[in-house]
């Protein structure tokens, strides 16, 4: 087999940054060191050599809002690839009332094109004895052990705090992890009727419909019900100070839980809903909502503080012909941003080029964080001997204006038009294949594998040992007293 060495750069892993060459066979790490040689080499120099981002919140080819999002498997992991990401974990979403085995077999069908790595989270969209026995499998069998829960989006994939509870304790005793998108669905319902009512009926009324203390109550609330359940909790695109706030109590408590935000959400503000052209405010529409300085302010903090643990993209691509279906009436806007490919940029050049973040913490909270998190580290998020050799050598000289028309994502915008960037992949590698040199797109479709994860991570060992040492227990008395009546 035939060797490749990473030559003459510097390598920065989430906690250490010193100089040495990388070698790689069969798509993974065989030696870290100085001097290393082999058949083949790149060249490193002036770059650091991190692993490759991890994406864990992607929704390619979703069915969602009476479309489907724009950018699939292929498309996608281009971008990601592109931008440095290595490894994507999408959501496989059965409609209320479908078999979670037949949804995971329709997302399999659709990532036989991908061009990196991926694994899928689960989506709990319904509650019955079926879901319930499922589960098992999915687990068992798929290495899936993640599964999502929608506080939002009320009659379609909301579930109640009855459901909840009851697929979260099942989580917790399959070893898994659960994750939820905290909005609450039905006071954002209110809203939207009682915009849309007083005319409101443009892509700002989204934002106003789902104020921040919408999801400050809804991510308390799931991290109360998973604490009484006794599972981990993820809360997937956290975006303001109040759902910041809450994590940020829950852990200081002792409580498992981890928040996400978007790199959108840091970089770009509810200002963007005022814009007089439509299209521009449409293709903004997600939730939640863009919000102020203050919120973004907040997110950023938590990232350098530990209280906010991965930066994500929700990356759910629609064209602005997909999202005009929404206009006369903003709740039909199909919800979603894109990001793949300008997630690593864009924090590199607003993070760490601004000192808000350290390089270390950029690798921390792009990959190794989140690696650890679903159990994967470190096969993925790593630079060590016996890592996959998903790399990334980025060039902090590297510059380039972001632009819908040299883009990779297949949808005609990007929310990030006209950022300049400083920070850009020389090259990507995904199991130590090149496929992104220098600019040029080298990717292979097909070439990505499915990563299984297995369950019953250190965080789920000890908060389960936890929960059993303090469960109730009954009082055993001797004499217990005859019944008074
Ligand atoms: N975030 C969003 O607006 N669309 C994607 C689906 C979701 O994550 O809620
Ligand atoms: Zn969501
Ligand atoms: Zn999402």
């Amino acid at each position: 087999m035939s060797t490749t060495v990473i030559k003459n750069g510097t390598i920065v892993t989430a906690d250490l940054t010193y100089k040495a060459d990388v070698m790689i066979e069969g798509g993974v790490i065989t030696a870290i060191g100085p001097n290393l040689v082999g058949d083949k080499s790149l060249d490193a120099t002036g770059c650091y050599v991190m692993p490759g981002g991890i994406d864990p919140h992607t929704h390619l080819e979703m069915p969602f809002m009476g479309t489907y999002s724009s950018d699939d498997f292929e498309s996608g992991t281009r971008a990601a690839l592109s931008g440095g990401t290595t490894m994507v974990i999408d959501f496989a979403l059965p409609a209320p009332g479908q078999s979670l085995l037949e949804a995971i077999s329709m997302w399999d069908n659709k990532s036989t094109r991908a061009n990196c790595d991926y694994s899928f989270h689960m989506a709990i969209t319904w509650w019955g004895e079926q879901v319930f026995n499922e589960m098992e499998t999915v687990v068992k069998d798929r290495g899936i052990t993640t599964f999502k829960h929608f506080m939002a989006y009320k009659g379609a994939l909301m579930v109640d705090d009855d459901e909840m509870y009851s697929s979260f304790s099942r989580v917790g005793e399959l070893g898994g992890i659960a994750m939820v998108h905290a909005e609450n669905g039905d006071v954002v319902a209110q809203l939207q009727q009682k915009l849309l009512a007083e005319g409101n009926n443009g892509p700002e009324a989204h934002a106003f419909s789902r104020p921040a203390e919408v999801e400050g109550e809804a991510t308390n609330r799931a991290i109360m019900i998973a604490d009484m359940a006794g599972t981990p909790l993820y809360i997937v695109h956290t975006s303001c100070e109040q759902s910041h706030e809450a994590i940020r109590r829950a852990r200081q408590k002792g409580m498992r839980v981890w928040g996400e935000p978007l790199i959108q959400h840091l970089t770009l503000d509810e200002s963007e809903y005022a814009h007089p052209d439509w299209d521009h405010a449409a293709r903004r529409v997600m939730s939640p909502p863009f919000r102020d300085k203050m919120h973004q302010d907040s997110l950023w903090a938590g990232l350098s503080a530990g209280s906010l643990q991965v930066v994500a993209t929700d990356h759910c691509a629609f064209t602005t012909e997909q999202k005009r279906y929404g206009v006369g009436d903003f709740t039909k806007i199909p919800n979603g941003t894109g990001g793949l490919e300008d997630r690593m940029p864009m924090l590199w050049t607003y993070g760490v080029a601004t000192g808000r973040l350290t390089m270390n913490e950029f690798v921390a909270v792009t990959s190794t964080n989140i690696a650890k998190i679903l159990n994967t580290y470190p096969k993925k998020g790593a630079v060590l001997v016996g890592a996959d050799a998903d790399l990334v050598i980025w060039d902090p000289e590297k510059s380039k204006t972001i632009s819908a028309g040299n883009q990779q994502s297949a949808i005609d915008y990007n929310v990030f038009e006209g950022k300049t960037v400083k920070g850009l992949p020389r090259y990507t590698l995904t199991r130590g294949m090149v496929a992104i040199d220098d600019g040029e797109i080298k990717t292979q479709e097909g070439h990505g594998q499915f990563v299984k994860r297995p369950p019953v991570t250190p965080i789920n060992k000890a908060l389960s040992t936890w929960k059993e040492l303090t469960s109730p227990r009954k009082v055993e008395r001797s004499g217990i007293p005859a019944s008074g009546v």
